[in-house]
């Protein structure tokens, strides 16, 4: 059958849109809370991942709600971050008043646990980014995303959220987006070769950048930790997507030219040197 979708507009450095500078006397206080909800036993490394890139793209504070077996470990590599160990879903809530965007998923584990703090996040209305396990979560009814949040799935998540095979939302990556953003009320971020973003103003952008070196671990939740510092440094839903697509994007190409064995953390220097370039700080 035909692909009737619509064409994607091409995200370049000419049309990305742009943080603006900050004033002399800047304080954190201005560049919003990010909070990153997830690291159930095993994936620990997620929520960081996703908690040091929103420190290294200018988030004002980053938190992270984990496992309280988790905090040592995230403490002792960045304590410029604060993690608090949560053992259930109710100790959530001061930090989801303290927030001003919430990630959610990275890491976050299928367990009751995992379910109970996306059950807490769900029902507050903080701007959210769900990735990863919020998504299968999503897929199986056993959560209700607020209307306006930011899907991240990639091409398997898509397709367990269509409720479709993999390579039915290959075959037209437009068209999934599109359903997506339809049966969600949310922003669409189809993650891959090409990643798409379907805003709710009905825009649709491609990122042509990116290498396969970033087919590993991780690249994903740096990719949400990213979207939620930009959306809490004020940037609107849409262009916090397409700036942080295009970031992680060129950052992997960058560093993939220098081939294989790629970690996601390698991206967070490359990241911060691309985003003063495209929107200094002074
Ligand atoms: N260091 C860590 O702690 C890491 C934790 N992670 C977490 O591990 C959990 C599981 O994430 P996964 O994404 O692995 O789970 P999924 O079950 O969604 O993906 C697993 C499989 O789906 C297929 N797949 C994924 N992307 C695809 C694509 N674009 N095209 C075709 N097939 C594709 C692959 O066969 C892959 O092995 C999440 O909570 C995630 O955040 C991962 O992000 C890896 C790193
Ligand atoms: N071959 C590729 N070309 C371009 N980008 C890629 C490629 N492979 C992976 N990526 C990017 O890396 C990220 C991988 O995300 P994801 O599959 O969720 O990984 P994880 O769950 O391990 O964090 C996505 O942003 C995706 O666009």
């Amino acid at each position: 059958m035909a692909n009737l979708s619509p064409t994607p507009i091409l995200l370049t450095e000419k049309n990305l849109p742009h943080l603006r500078a900050r004033p002399l006397d800047a304080h954190k206080g201005l560049f919003g809370h990010v909070l990153i909800v997830g690291g159930d036993f095993g994936t620990s490394g997620a929520a960081l991942l996703a908690a040091e890139i929103a420190l290294r793209t200018g988030a004002g504070l980053v938190s992270v709600a984990t496992r309280p077996e988790n905090t040592l470990a995230i403490l002792t590599r960045t304590p410029e971050i604060m993690c608090l160990g949560i053992q259930s879903a109710n100790q959530l809530s001061s930090l989801i008043n303290k927030a001003s965007v919430i990630v959610i998923g990275v890491g976050l584990g299928k367990s009751v646990w995992s379910q109970s703090l996306l059950s807490a996040v769900a029902t507050n209305n903080k701007p959210q980014i769900w990735d990863a396990d919020a998504l299968n979560f999503l897929a199986q009814n056993k959560a209700m995303v607020p209307k306006g949040s930011i899907l991240t799935p990639h091409l398997a998540e898509a397709a367990r959220l269509l409720d479709t095979d993999i390579a039915t939302i290959q075959a037209d990556k437009e068209s999934a987006a599109i359903k997506l953003r339809q049966k969600y009320d949310c922003h669409i971020i189809l993650k891959g070769r090409g990643t798409l973003i379907a805003g709710l103003d009905d825009s649709l952008t491609v990122c042509d950048n990116g290498h396969p070196a970033m087919a590993g671990a991780g690249f994903g939740d740096v990719l949400s930790g990213l979207i939620g510092a930009l959306l809490a440094q004020h940037l609107p839903a849409i262009e916090a997507s397409q700036l942080a697509v295009w970031l992680h994007a060129k950052a992997g190409e960058q560093l993939g030219k220098l081939g294989r064995g790629l970690a996601a953390s390698d991206l967070a220097p490359i990241v911060r040197q691309l985003l003063e370039k495209q929107s200094p700080c002074l």
